[in-house]
């Protein structure tokens, strides 16, 4: 099988896990006899820096033309106080992903065994805990009108939430379809006490619930659900939720894994998908080889399963980490007493050895 991958490393640690989970690819092409054929490609800050926009016109038509995309990070101080078309976050990562019709972002929160002591949660709390967070991408306030005025006592700024009711249908109609290959239940999370966007999301997915009679469906309020997540994690099976929320939510949610360094991430719904890792570039870490590239790696076996349906090739990573993890390796901050400390480059040549040996 040949697989034509974007590989899109941009700024701050996404240029040094990146190429840690080209090589768990690479030692799964090797393995299967697949050919990935990755071409790079600027975005974010480093696009900007060198060809003066932060999504140039050559990257969007690579992503459009590859049969999926592999993403490392964008962003950073930077570029923090350019005008909003010009910053990384604003001007690539959300018109790539609304370009490419990424309405759902899948994150999967999955706590490893070897990791238990390793998160600063209590152990009978996260033990077992196995969520999917699937998060609307391309709607709600980081795509509605913004604006910035002047008035006489300081300024006034405005973000606009919007939803329709088509947008909410789709990503509900998705979060169902998971529900039902899962543990068949649902929570939906909105804040429908005040916001009428979350009002007509409530609305929306109670109807569509019709559907799903075999699916469990709950609503929780976002500010429960934030509390719900650390107090009893197992309650949950999938978690539908606006975009916003969704980033929110999975950043606290990460802890239950042990470290943001461990949460994947896949964008799916249009006709190429992508995949990144759910933290940031990671300023504070950047160009010390300290950062955890297992998120990236884990992004990379839900491409092979999502985007090229190779089951056995993605579980092949996915048990690689956890015979490395099991081995007592670990990155910076995911270390515990008695770990081996490596550091990016290392642990992603650990996973690749394991991905070649193991049966
Ligand atoms: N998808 C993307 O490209 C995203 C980009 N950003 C951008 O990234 C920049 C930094 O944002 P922050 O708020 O600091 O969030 P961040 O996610 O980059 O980092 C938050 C904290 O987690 C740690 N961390 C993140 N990834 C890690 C990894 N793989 N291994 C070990 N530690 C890790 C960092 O060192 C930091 O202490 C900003 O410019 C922001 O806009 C933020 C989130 C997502
Ligand atoms: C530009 C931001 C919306 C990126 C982010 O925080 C995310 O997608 O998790
Ligand atoms: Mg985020």
């Amino acid at each position: 099988m040949i697989c034509k991958i974007a590989s899109l490393p941009g700024d701050g640690i996404g240029a040094e896990i990146v190429p840690e989970a080209i090589k768990a690819l690479q030692a799964v092409g090797r393995k299967y006899g697949h050919e990935f054929v990755f071409t790079e490609a600027l975005i974010g800050g480093a696009a900007l820096d060198a060809v003066g926009v932060p999504l140039p016109e050559e990257t969007l038509r690579l992503c459009r033309e590859s049969d999926a995309v592999l993403l490392g990070a964008i962003g950073g101080p930077k570029w923090d106080n350019l005008p909003v078309h010009l910053r990384p976050e604003a001007g690539s990562l959300l018109p790539l992903r609304k370009e490419l019709g990424l309405y759902a972002n899948l994150r999967p929160v999955v706590l490893y065994d070897a990791l238990i002591d390793a998160s600063t949660l209590k152990k009978e709390v996260i033990q077992g805990t196995d969520i999917l967070v699937i998060r609307e991408l391309t709607g709600g306030l980081y795509f509605g009108e913004k604006k910035r005025e002047q008035t006489p006592t300081g300024q006034i700024a405005v973000d606009t939430l919007v939803y329709t009711t088509e947008e909410i249908t789709r990503i509900a109609r998705l979060a169902f379809e998971t529900a039902r290959k899962r543990k068949k239940k649902l929570c939906s999370v909105d804040k429908a006490n005040v916001l009428e966007s979350s009002r007509l999301w409530r609305e929306t997915v109670t109807e569509l619930a019709r559907e799903y009679p075999d699916v469990e469906l709950t609503h929780m309020y976002v500010d429960n659900c934030a509390m719900q997540l650390v107090r009893w994690p197992k309650q949950f099976d999938v978690i539908v939720t606006e975009n916003t929320f969704g980033d929110i939510l999975t950043d606290q949610a990460s802890m239950i894994s042990g470290s943001l360094g461990m949460l994947a991430s896949a964008s799916i719904g249009g006709k190429v998908a992508l995949y990144e890792p759910s933290h940031g570039s990671a300023p504070d870490i950047a160009g010390q080889k300290k950062a955890n590239p297992i998120a990236t790696i884990l992004s990379a076996a839900l491409m092979l399963r999502y985007s090229f349906n190779l089951e056995k090739e993605a579980q092949d990573i996915e048990k690689a980490i956890v015979r490395v993890l099991d081995k007592g390796y670990r990155t910076a901050d995911i270390m515990q007493e008695g770990g081996i400390l490596v550091n990016t480059e290392e642990m992603g040549d650990r996973i690749a050895e394991e991905i070649l040996e193991a049966k």
